[in-house]
């Protein structure tokens, strides 16, 4: 290990897109692992050695439901994982296609009554709750 090093511990990114269109949020199912399936989240994953949160998030939004994305603002800064790691989310606007479900195993659409009608996973909670303001006059809203 490199002198002075000794104390740096390589932090777990993950980064999630609050896609919004028409005032409203798109929610993703997850398919996997066995004991997060079910459980509903941002689209997203983890950033790749060497590759920016932004890039990692437009590339694995095409991924998983086909469409390209244009970020808007941040939300909050690093909400922690129980898993360990940081969530890091964006709003985010569609510039070209439909979402489809290509990893997942549903998507919704939520308007503002309905955010809490999904079960989030245990982390993106207190994020949902920063991204109502954004859904009227917001990215696509
Ligand atoms: N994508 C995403 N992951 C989340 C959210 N909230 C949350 O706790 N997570 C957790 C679930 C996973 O443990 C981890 C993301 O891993 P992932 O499996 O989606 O990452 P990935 O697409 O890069 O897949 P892989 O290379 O590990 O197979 O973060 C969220 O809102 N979006």
């Amino acid at each position: 290990m490199m002198p002075g090093r000794e104390g740096l511990v390589a932090i777990n990114v993950v980064v999630g897109a609050a896609i919004i269109s028409g005032g409203r949020l798109l929610a993703a199912q997850r398919a996997e692992p066995p004991e997060l399936a079910g459980g509903w989240e941002f689209p997203g994953g983890k950033v790749d050695p060497g590759e920016s949160d932004e890039d990692a998030l437009v590339r694995e939004c095409h991924e998983e439901l086909g469409v390209k994305i244009a970020l808007d603002v941040r939300i909050g800064a690093d909400w922690p994982l129980s898993l360990g790691g940081v969530l890091r989310v964006w709003t985010a606007g569609i510039t070209a296609g439909e979402p489809r479900a290509l990893e997942h195993l549903a998507l919704r659409w939520l308007g503002p009554d309905e955010l809490y009608d999904v079960e989030w996973l245990p982390g993106d909670l207190p994020v949902v709750e920063g991204i109502r303001p954004h859904l009227l006059g917001g990215a696509g809203g």
